[in-house]
Order: structure tokens, then sequence, then C-alpha cells
């Protein structure tokens, strides 16, 4: 990593090698460990250097903070962005754990994922958050129905249709996002630092969700 990076590419290194040091401390504890992670755009130099970490692979599971509800033939699919760009190389022996089922809709489907994930490494070791300029962070929108449960329930995974977005989408629930021992949020950006600085400034976690995930410790990694 030198200096010549392009800030992003440096950031996503450095974000890559912090979350490979906290998988390989809590592997110095435990046999198996679960990161989770955001789709959209941001993450992908990011899930390219983490790929790259020297990391017993198969002691680590991968789970998403949240899916669009689309087959991972979609060019929208969060599970698709995982397996093209952290599951290659070594990491490919890594166990993934997609949020999506068979089922025709989120609803129907949730129950299944909710059993799916259960027996997972729970606390996460990390979770690697985004955030949209609206302030969502993984499925959880500002003008979603659903927000109010998302924030409150104790489920895991919770369905979500939101007007802002194409597809119906699943979601885990604030309260699983919460149960990990790091959280990073990932972004860049003027105009996400702006959403960030205003955030920070109030509590009012429905109008931006990214709020419910700033009272606790949060590594912020912010390029340009
Ligand atoms: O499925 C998703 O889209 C993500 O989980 C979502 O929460 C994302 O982190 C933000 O929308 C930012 O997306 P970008 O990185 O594309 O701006």
């Amino acid at each position: 990593m030198t200096l010549e990076q392009a800030p992003r590419e440096r950031l996503s290194r450095q974000l890559a090698e912090a979350v490979g040091e906290a998988l390989r401390s809590d592997l110095a504890e435990r046999e198996s460990v679960l990161l989770v992670i955001s789709g959209g755009s941001t993450p992908v130099p990011f899930l390219r250097a983490l790929a790259d970490m020297p990391l017993p692979w198969s002691r680590v599971e991968v789970t998403l903070a949240d899916e669009r509800w689309v087959s991972e033939s979609d060019d929208d699919s969060n599970a698709r962005l995982v397996r093209e760009h952290l599951l290659q190389g070594e990491a490919s022996q890594a166990r993934f754990v997609p949020l999506t089922s068979d089922a025709a809709t989120p609803e129907q489907g949730v129950a299944e994922v909710a059993e799916r994930i259960s027996g997972l490494a729970w606390p996460a070791s990390a979770v690697v958050l985004g955030m949209g300029g609206d302030g969502h962070t993984a499925s959880l929108f500002p003008d979603s129905r659903e927000l109010d449960l998302a924030l409150s329930t104790d489920e895991p995974v919770v369905a979500v249709r939101t007007p802002s977005q194409p597809q119906p989408r699943i979601s885990l629930s604030a309260d699983r996002l919460h149960q990990a021992y790091r959280h990073f949020l990932h972004i860049t950006g003027e105009a996400k630092r702006d959403v960030l600085g205003k955030a920070l400034a109030g509590d009012d976690t429905r109008a931006l969700p990214i709020r419910a995930f700033l009272a606790s410790p949060l590594g912020i990694y912010w390029a340009p």
C-alpha cells in the first residue's frame, strides 16, 4: 500500500487489514468466526483486498447484512458480488451463507433464511456496513414501512419493501446486526460524509437509520 495509491484503494486495503486482523484475533480463541458484509458498489475493492488476506479461510463464515430478492445470476445480487470479488483464491474456502431462498418473495423466504443463519458463529467478529445517501444501512431504509419492525424486532431477518428500491429485499435486523464484536462503516465521497455528519448531529433513527449504529464503537472508513 503506497501513498501513490488512490485514496479509495488505500482505504479499502486498510479496512481489509483491520477486518483480517479482527478475524485472525478471534480465530485464536474460536474454531470458526463470522463476517457480515454489505453489498452495493463501494465494497468491491475492499472485498478484493480482503480476499488477499492470509487467513485460515476454511474456518471463516461469511453472510450478508442484506440482499436484494433476486437470483444470483442477477447483476443486482449481493451474493453474486461476494462470489465474484471475495470468494476467490484461498478465500474461496470460506463458508458463504446467502440470504435468499427459492421462495418467490422475501416474506415467504424469511423463516427459512432465519433458520439457515441461526447456526452461524454469532456474535460476528465483524459487521461491515455501507450507507446510502438517504442514511440507510443494510436494508434499513427511512422510506420503508418495515423500518420500525427492523429496528425493534429480535428476529434475525426482516423482509423489506421500499419505494426507493426496485426489488424487494431481506435484511438482518438492527438487533442481529448489533450481535458483533466490531462494527465498521465503509463510505466514500463528500455527499456521504455530509450525510454521516448530519446523522452524528441528531438522534432520529427513523430519519437516518445509520444512527442505530452510532452509539456503539464504529470504525469509520471514509475517503474522498
Ligand atoms: O444491498 C445494498 O445495497 C447494501 O447493503 C446497502 O446498504 C449499501 O451498503 C448502500 O446502499 C450503499 O451502497 P453503495 O455502496 O452502492 O453506495
